[in-house]
């Protein structure tokens, strides 16, 4: 039986992305029959850019994968198995992985773990900042072959291997048994079989293991007795549900899933609701428009709930979710100064990811007491942590080092007010250290500041810390973290001014692919409008330049457009310009918390930039990250590494038995239903 509808099923084209394995009405009371009553929140894991787009019969292009990854984290999702980092060989349509993982707008809150096949996946995806990884073993050999060419056996060693590194780079590991209910190859599978597999994956250290009924074959009935005898081997905490439908869909909608869910239970499963409720039309009619596009095929939307009277009654009696611009703000603290944009900061809307630059040691101990206040006010530590970026010119690694250990550890903050004495001397120089040498290892950019990954980690006496593990530890991305180590492990630019601390702005937002939001001007009015007696903001600018005595190629570029760019004077608000430098020049000096200006212009500072940001649209700062790429090195023997986005994949190989599997024929759907676990693993299209 298995083999025929995996056959009627191998052909049919899959479905776009968020779709999912198909719920009807029977799962609550599978749920229920299973627990005595309905979970009271179901955590739903969206994996529609990996499982959905893997099975496209196209490439979907890099830009249309990161832009369908951010709509759905502006859906309120959580959880977004966002790519895999498998042979490209195999599976083309991901190849693009790296470049998806670091192009993504991150969330905070949000996590997007990928697939990792074997070490080689692992230190791929580690190398594009995945804070999260999934192993995924068969509980069919012949499935095993297909899939992974080689034997369940082999593949936990493998798998093993991965897991076990990932875990030393502090990075959580998810499980999948493929094939939990039936095998297209071998047909049924034992109950048994699976549950003994899920049993392995939970020694492996897997956090949660997700049972897969890869081919849509399973029944309630099937699907329930396969999950009770993973009781015996799982913690049922730890089991999660991946489900294909039955038939000719292959795929459910999420947003019909979340419908049935809210329908079943009382509580909404927040996330969820979000996607359902508050903005499908601005997270999955441009997606799929987009896709639809893309490859051409015109399919129409799976999702039943979107051709429902219900939705629009639903839509009607929701609030829209605000659109977020997509905008990261690089706030340059400089010295102490820094003091009237840490109070701004704390009107400041939290829906804009904000990366602190602190350029001297003074500015440590004001951060280190934001991060205090940000744990007891409105903002939480961790999101803090999340955005915090703090370099400080070379040779001062050691305060470097105490600046971002205060900025990660919850605990450990210190400064006036703070509570909790700061963690040993040795701790926090290991940790920043360790920290910068890091961040420089996961980006082949750095080598732009003639600094290798190798002599970085060697210099810094961290040869063995992965970015992935230190970007775990501070909770940041690693591409935030390359960031702290350009000018900690690279070379310095200059000393410490607003020049240079313009062009590390700069060379910042290049690589957050974000905006520098070009604050002095603005500032320096506030200032003068309230009485303050500041020189100009380009006359010091002017003599920073000479200061500066910048000689490095790569670096005088920047300045001078940014020099270029200050003597053009204010930016207008209402005509906001397209690079956007923000900052509080050294002329602006108003130290002290009994100062009144800090008092009077923070929050007019803040409202300045709220409303600034609002009106920045997402679209209008998309040039904006090549704005400062550096000019060819004028030396041969300057090396720049090849980012990962040039290099060249290879062709994928001529079709043979062992990549058939997952490419061609395309693989069989999936079918129904559901189980007892409180998560739910939301497919798209494909395996
Ligand atoms: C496991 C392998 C890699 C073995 O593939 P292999 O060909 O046996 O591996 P190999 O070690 O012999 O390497 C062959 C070539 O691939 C390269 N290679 C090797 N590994 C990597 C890597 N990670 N990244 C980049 N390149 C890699 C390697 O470097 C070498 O390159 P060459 O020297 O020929 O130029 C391959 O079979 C593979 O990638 N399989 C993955 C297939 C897949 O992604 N399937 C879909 C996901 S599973 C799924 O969807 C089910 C699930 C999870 O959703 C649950 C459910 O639905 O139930």
């Amino acid at each position: 039986m298995y083999g025929r509808v995996a056959a009627r099923l191998w052909h049919r084209k899959a479905t776009f992305s968020q779709r999912v394995e198909h719920l009807t009405t029977s799962i609550a009371s599978e749920l229920k029959g299973i627990h005595g009553s309905f979970p009271a929140a179901v955590k739903i894991v969206e994996v529609g850019p990996r499982d959905g787009l893997q099975n496209e019969p196209g490439t979907v292009p890099t830009s249309v994968k990161t832009k369908l990854i951010d709509l759905l984290s502006d859906s309120g999702l959580l959880v977004i198995e966002a790519t895999s980092f498998v042979s490209p060989k195999w599976v083309p349509q991901l190849a693009d992985s790296e470049q998806v993982l670091q192009q993504i707008r991150r969330h905070p809150g949000v996590r997007y773990p990928v697939l990792a096949p074997n070490l080689k996946g692992l230190e791929r995806a580690l190398a594009a900042g995945a804070q999260e990884v999934a192993i995924f073993p068969a509980a069919s050999e012949a499935f095993s072959k297909k899939n992974l060419n080689c034997t369940i056996d082999e593949s936990f060693k493998r798998f093993g291997d991965v897991a076990v590194a990932a875990q030393e780079a502090g990075v959580p590991v998810r499980g999948y048994v493929s094939c939990a209910v039936g095998c297209p190859y071998q047909g049924e599978v034992a109950p048994e079989a699976a549950a003994q597999i899920a049993g392995r994956l939970l020694d492996l250290g897997c956090y949660e293991v997700s049972m897969g009924d890869t081919i849509g074959v399973g029944t309630p009935a099937t699907v329930t007795r396969m999950f009770q005898a993973c009781e015996a081997a799982v913690p049922v905490s730890k089991l999660a549900a991946h489900l294909h439908d039955t038939g000719a869909t292959g795929n459910v909608a999420t947003e019909d899933v979340v419908y049935l869910l809210e329908a079943a239970t009382a509580q909404t499963p927040k996330a969820a609701g979000v996607l359902c409720f508050s903005s499908p039309a601005h997270s999955h009619s441009t997606c799929q428009t987009e896709l639809w596009t893309v490859d051409r095929q015109q399919r129409p939307s799976a999702s039943r709930l979107r051709h429902s009277a219900r939705l629009a009654a639903a839509l009607n009696s929701r609030p829209q979710q605000q659109e977020i611009p997509a905008i990261r703000v690089i706030l340059l603290c400089h010295g102490a100064q820094a003091q009237v944009y840490n109070e701004s900061i704390f009107a400041f809307d939290n829906s804009y990811p904000v990366v602190w630059w602190a350029v001297s040691a003074s500015d440590r101990p004001t951060l280190a007491n934001n991060a205090v206040r940000l744990r007891s006010d409105t903002y939480d530590l961790p999101l803090f942590a999340r955005s915090v970026i703090v370099s400080l010119a070379s040779g001062q690694r050691n305060e470097v080092a105490k600046s971002i250990g205060y900025m990660v550890n919850a605990n450990s903050t210190f400064g006036g007010g703070c509570p909790v004495p700061p963690p040993p001397e040795q701790d926090l120089q290991r940790f920043g250290n360790a920290f910068a040498a890091a961040i420089v290892a996961a980006d082949n950019q750095t080598a732009l500041w003639g600094t290798s990954l190798e002599e970085a980690a060697t210099a810094l006496n961290t040869p063995n810390v992965t970015a992935a593990r230190l970007a775990n530890i501070s909770g940041a991305t690693v591409s935030d973290t390359i960031l702290g180590a350009l000018f900690v492990a690279g070379r310095t630019c200059g000393p410490p001014n607003a020049l240079t601390s313009s062009l590390q702005s700069s060379v910042v937002a290049k690589y957050l692919n974000g905006t520098c939001f070009y604050i002095g001007p603005i500032l320096d009015q506030l200032l003068i409008q309230n009485g303050s007696t500041i020189p100009s903001f380009n006359e010091t600018y002017n003599s920073d330049l000479a200061l500066a005595n910048v000689t490095d190629p790569y670096v005088t570029a920047p300045v001078l457009t940014a020099y270029n760019d200050c003597l053009q004077g204010p930016k207008s608000l209402q005509n906001p310009p397209s690079w956007l430098y923000y900052s509080f020049g050294p002329t602006v000096s108003i130290d002290g918390p009994s100062n009144p200006l800090q008092t009077t212009i923070a929050p007019l500072l803040s409202n300045s930039l709220t409303s600034e940001l609002r009106n920045f649209k997402a679209d209008k700062q998309l040039g904006l990250s090549t704005r400062f790429q550096p000019p060819p090195p004028p030396h041969s023997d300057i090396k720049m590494a090849k980012s990962p986005a040039h290099k060249s994949v290879p062709s994928p190989p001529p079709k043979s038995a062992k990549g058939a599997a997952l490419q061609s024929p395309s693989p069989p759907p999936r079918g129904s239903l559901l189980t007892t676990a409180a998560t739910l693993d939301f497919n798209g299209g494909g395996r």
